[in-house]
């Protein structure tokens, strides 16, 4: 892509879309080919930058850098590696909030490749069905775990949590550092990044008042 289309693209960055832009046939390739390929590509990057590929200690990092992108960094693409979320019925009638929060993120930016790091505050009202509290964290790691902008990782944790719990009633809050502002470019290194996608009772300020009043000693 030339550095002019790179410009537009810098102003227009957050996608229209709330899937991740992917090509048809992404996963045609199986994971091995995939480390192949990109242990080869990396290979020549290090190459170019002049680094000495028969050194002991850089060696093996062609293929460490693949296998860490396909298998750990990236897992989150293959739809395939997303986590079995077990929903229940709502038995009890529990029908107020509840809120699983502090849940780790470990992302990436799709800008530049750097890591996205802070925590994820998920709050529902159940209606028929309750999920496992875990199942919450598992699918925050799932897609975490690809090359992300935060908005749409919000988005993409709302859409789906909706879905699976059968309500509309459900709101999400990521508040993260993004190693691409803070130890680069204009490397701030105090400034954090929060956003709040919410729908249903959350519209409701009240409603909205009461998930953040529990969040409101919650660190970074
Ligand atoms: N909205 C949003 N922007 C992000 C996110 N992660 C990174 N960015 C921004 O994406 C923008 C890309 O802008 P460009 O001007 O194309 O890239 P750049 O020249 O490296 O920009 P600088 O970081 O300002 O040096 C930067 O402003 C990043 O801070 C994100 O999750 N959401
Ligand atoms: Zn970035």
């Amino acid at each position: 892509m030339d550095k002019e289309k790179i410009e537009i693209i810098g102003d227009n960055h957050i996608g229209f879309s709330v899937d991740t832009p992917m090509v048809a046939g992404a996963f045609d390739k199986t994971d091995d080919q995939k480390i192949t390929a990109i242990q080869h590509h990396f290979g020549k990057i290090m190459e170019e930058l002049g680094l000495d590929l028969t050194d002991d200690s850089l060696s093996g990092t062609p293929y460490r850098f693949a296998k860490m992108y396909v298998k750990e960094l990236f897992y989150g693409l293959n739809p395939s590696n997303k986590p079995k979320l077990s929903v229940f019925e709502n038995k009890y009638g529990y029908n107020k909030l509840l809120v699983e929060q502090n849940i780790t993120i470990d992302s990436s930016c799709e800008h530049h490749f750097l890591p996205i790091t802070g925590h994820a505050h998920i709050g529902y009202v159940p209606k028929e069905k309750v999920i496992g509290l875990s199942k919450i964290n598992r699918l925050v790691d799932y897609y975490a775990h690809r090359p992300q902008v935060q908005e749409r990782l919000s988005m993409q944790l709302l859409k789906d949590l909706q879905n699976i719990l059968d309500t509309e009633d459900v709101i999400v809050m990521i508040t993260t550092k993004h190693l691409c502002v803070s130890s680069r470019g204009i490397k701030d290194k105090d400034s954090f990044t929060t956003t709040l996608e919410y729908g249903g009772c959350f519209k409701n300020d009240r409603k909205r008042e009461e998930f953040l009043g529990i969040l409101q000693h919650v660190a970074l």
